[in-house]
């Protein structure tokens, strides 16, 4: 009698084993419903075998398995197997939570398509001769020519079409001679003519091109604007040809309507389906299931969408690599860009990271040859250069509003030359800090360790981390006096004093209040893109990827308070972050310039950032991290605890540091002391932490297997809530 064995979405690292008569190891990867305690739920099958450990009596009989869309593929089912042992979560977890909603649902249900949805002809439509099809039938033969020769029917002219051509359409559809594809709004459908590649452009093409049956580990570090994007299409092309499928994931969703546009553009006839958290579970599903038939040819999306089934994987390109959206900070942290490596490896093909700034891991790999480095030194837009960086000193100029007079002047210059500026400044809301000038009271969070940021126009004090609202009081609680100001200066703030320097210049705040609402981003893009804005004020949303060619101002504020973090990786994180925001400067034929308002002007990063040398930077940072044995020359983890007490959670990490003697491979590691977390309290509750280091990923690894179960056992575990975080990147 056959038995298979479940993996469910509980918290225990384990499979479930069930009875099931009509099994077989061709069930592996399906859904199944199977009774749990009380109730029913549902799971993927792992495994199919005929002996279990579960005593007859106690062994129950799965109810149903569902045959309705084909399994998981093994290779996903390998992918989910790797991230259970690495990360050190429980296996159903990981399974049940990499897969769209509505797989986790007993009955699936495949909606209509909410979005509209283009007839595109497939290779094998595009190869049939019309004139096969008997002459009689000519509306048949007129519809295929018209796919022919355009390629595709939108779908305003499918609405437009008579109900028998629509016929015709479906059968076509079910002959494979055309297929469905999802269209983005807006999407421009005219085909304009790909830029000729640049000589560095077409150097990096061709080595990826000459190796794509292996696996290849690239690191395309290309300077901000030098065309990292036309080397991924120029690439995808040549996939797309051999008939395989290609991934691409970026940071940000707001960064994928774009890129959507962009390689729908470049390839009207390939389905290309976009995958992130911004979906509803209908579209996801749709999307999902469209990959894992092979049918789209392209699957762009954030983090999650390097859990897509592709059988026809041919490349994994990840842009931005560097970027910490990369990581998942709850539930399974999972790094998107380390499980993107391991499926490259896994199927045996080439994998792109791409950036301006590369992380230290990624450079270090590159570095010692484990990754195949190419470079992209200059501007891809012939007559453009990296824009002029320059400090304004802070100690010798005075900022009333935040805004020092250079800095304005420099935004009239490119005012009255009808450039665009940006002024970024890492901080929504009006004012960071709400302040009695009397008492010396401060706003603070009752819940977490953060101060309350001024949002005026709501007249509110908000919590950014836990999202407590209330409203401004009218006087001081403490000590009476009226007199509270805020203090400091956030994204209204400034988007305020630049309205009263610059009346009648069009400005444009972002942040994520302004794009809370659907389709602002786009609304953004447009306006920017249609110069409609003069200047944008915002925050790390503006910096990332963007291409902007009128801009040639940019402006960086604020900037300092992250210089002196306790976080070792900091530094490298500022650095990347404003070599981007410079980055957005001077794209085009217009020469760019950025300025940064700092009292540092003379910190090396700083120095650095206005060398623009992202090399010599690096290998500082690299030196100094081989100095202390700090990643990328170590491995770490995280034992992170929380309880309503600080004690609880400090407690708790002391008793799992006494048990970790007893594991194997204790002297081969090191244990920091528990301490409190940087932000101690989140969301009313308390948490510590507990850094582990080794020299070995091996043996951390063999650490964290045998430490985490003894970690389970112990007794405190019920008040505390821990989890353990596999290559952390906060500390
Ligand atoms: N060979 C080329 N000739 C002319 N223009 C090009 C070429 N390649 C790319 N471009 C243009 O250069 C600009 C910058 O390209 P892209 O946005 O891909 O840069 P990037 O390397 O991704 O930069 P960033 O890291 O700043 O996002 C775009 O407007 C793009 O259309
Ligand atoms: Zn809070």
């Amino acid at each position: 009698m056959a038995i298979i064995r479940v993996a469910l979405d509980v918290p225990v690292d384990c499979l479930f084993d069930y009875l099931a008569p009509d099994a077989s190891i061709t069930d592996i990867g399906l859904r199944v419903c199977v009774p749990f305690g009380k109730r029913r739920t549902l799971g993927i099958i792992l495994s199919v075998c005929t002996d279990t450990s579960v005593p007859g009596n106690k062994l129950k009989q799965a109810e149903r398995i569902y045959r309705d869309i084909p399994p998981l593929p093994p290779a996903l089912l390998e992918l989910f197997k790797f991230c259970n042992r690495y990360y050190h979560h429980p296996i159903g977890q990981v399974v049940m939570n990499s897969i769209p909603n509505r797989l986790r649902q007993f009955k699936l249900t495949i909606d209509q398509p909410s979005r509209a949805f283009a007839w595109v002809i497939t290779d094998k439509g595009r190869l049939l001769d019309a004139t096969d099809i008997p002459a009689r039938s000519r509306a048949k033969r007129l519809l295929l020519t018209t796919l022919q020769d355009n390629g595709q029917i939108p779908p305003e002219a499918f609405k437009q079409m008579s109900a028998h051509n629509r016929k015709l359409l479906r059968e076509f559809l079910a002959l494979d001679w055309v297929t469905q594809m999802p269209l983005v709004p807006g999407l421009p459908t005219a085909q304009t003519e790909p830029p000729s590649p640049t000589p560095e452009q077409n150097a990096a093409i061709a080595a990826i091109l000459a190796d794509t049956g292996m696996f290849a580990p690239w690191l395309l570090h290309g300077i901000t604007g030098s065309g990292k994007t036309e080397v991924y299409l120029r690439v995808t092309a040549a996939l797309l040809k051999q008939q395989r499928q290609v991934l691409l994931l970026v940071p940000e969703i707001n960064l994928t309507p774009q890129l959507e546009a962009r390689f729908k553009q470049r390839f009207p006839e390939t389905a290309v389906v976009s995958l992130h958290s911004g979906l509803n579970d209908n579209e996801r599903l749709q999307g999902w299931l469209l990959a894992q038939q092979g049918k789209a040819g392209i699957v762009l999306g954030t983090r999650l969408a390097v859990f897509t089934p592709l059988p026809e994987l041919g490349l994994i390109v990840v842009d931005e690599e560097q970027d910490l959206s990369f990581k998942q900070q709850d539930g399974l942290r999972y790094s998107a860009r380390d499980l993107a490596i391991y499926r490259a490896k896994q199927a045996g093909v080439p994998i792109i990271l791409g950036s301006a700034t590369p992380s230290l891991e990624s450079y270090q790999h590159a570095l010692a040859g484990h990754y195949r480095l190419l470079r992209l030194h200059s501007r891809a837009v012939s007559g453009a250069t990296l824009p002029v960086i320059r400090c304004i000193d802070l100690r010798l100029t005075k900022a009333p509003e935040g805004l020092t007079e250079p800095l304005l002047t420099a935004l009239q210059t490119a005012l009255s030359q009808q450039q665009q500026s940006l002024v970024f400044i890492n901080r929504r809301g009006y004012a960071p800090v709400l302040l009695c000038k009397s008492c010396g009271w401060v706003a603070a969070c009752t819940r977490c360790s953060s101060r309350l940021v001024v949002h005026l126009h709501a007249r509110q004090l908000r919590c950014h981390y836990c999202g407590h609202q209330q409203t401004v009081p009218a006087a001081c609680p403490e000590c009476g006096d009226p007199d509270i100001l805020p203090f400091g200066q956030g994204t209204q703030r400034i988007e305020a004093a630049l309205r009263s320097h610059f009346p009648a210049a069009r400005i444009l705040r972002v942040d994520r209040d302004s794009i809370r609402r659907k389709h602002a981003w786009q609304s953004v893009l447009d306006a920017v893109q249609n110069q409609q804005v003069d200047i944008l004020v915002g925050t790390q949303l503006l910096a990332k990827g963007h291409d902007f060619p009128n801009l040639s101002l940019v402006c960086i504020l604020n900037a300092d308070a992250s210089l002196y973090s306790t976080d070792f990786r900091a530094e490298e994180q500022l650095f990347a972050q404003l070599m981007q925001v410079a980055g957005r400067a001077g794209r085009a034929d217009i020469p760019g310039t950025v300025l940064i308002q700092t009292e540092f002007p003379h910190h090396p990063l700083y120095q650095a950032l206005s060398r623009q040398n992202y090399d010599s930077h690096a290998r500082t940072l690299l030196r100094e991290r081989q100095l202390t044995h700090f990643p990328p020359f170590a491995y770490q983890a995280v034992l992170r605890a929380e309880a309503i007490v600080i004690d609880s959670a400090l407690a708790f990490l002391g008793k799992a540091a006494k048990i970790a003697t007893a594991c194997e491979q204790f002297g081969q590691i090191q244990l920091f002391d528990p301490v409190p977390a940087p932000m101690m309290r989140l969301k009313g509750r308390e948490r510590a932490q507990l850094l582990v280091h080794a020299h070995s990923r091996k043996h951390l690894q063999e650490f964290l297997f045998d430490w985490q179960q003894r970690l389970h056992t112990l007794a405190a575990q019920k008040k505390v809530r821990w989890h353990l975080d596999i290559d952390p990147l906060m500390l």
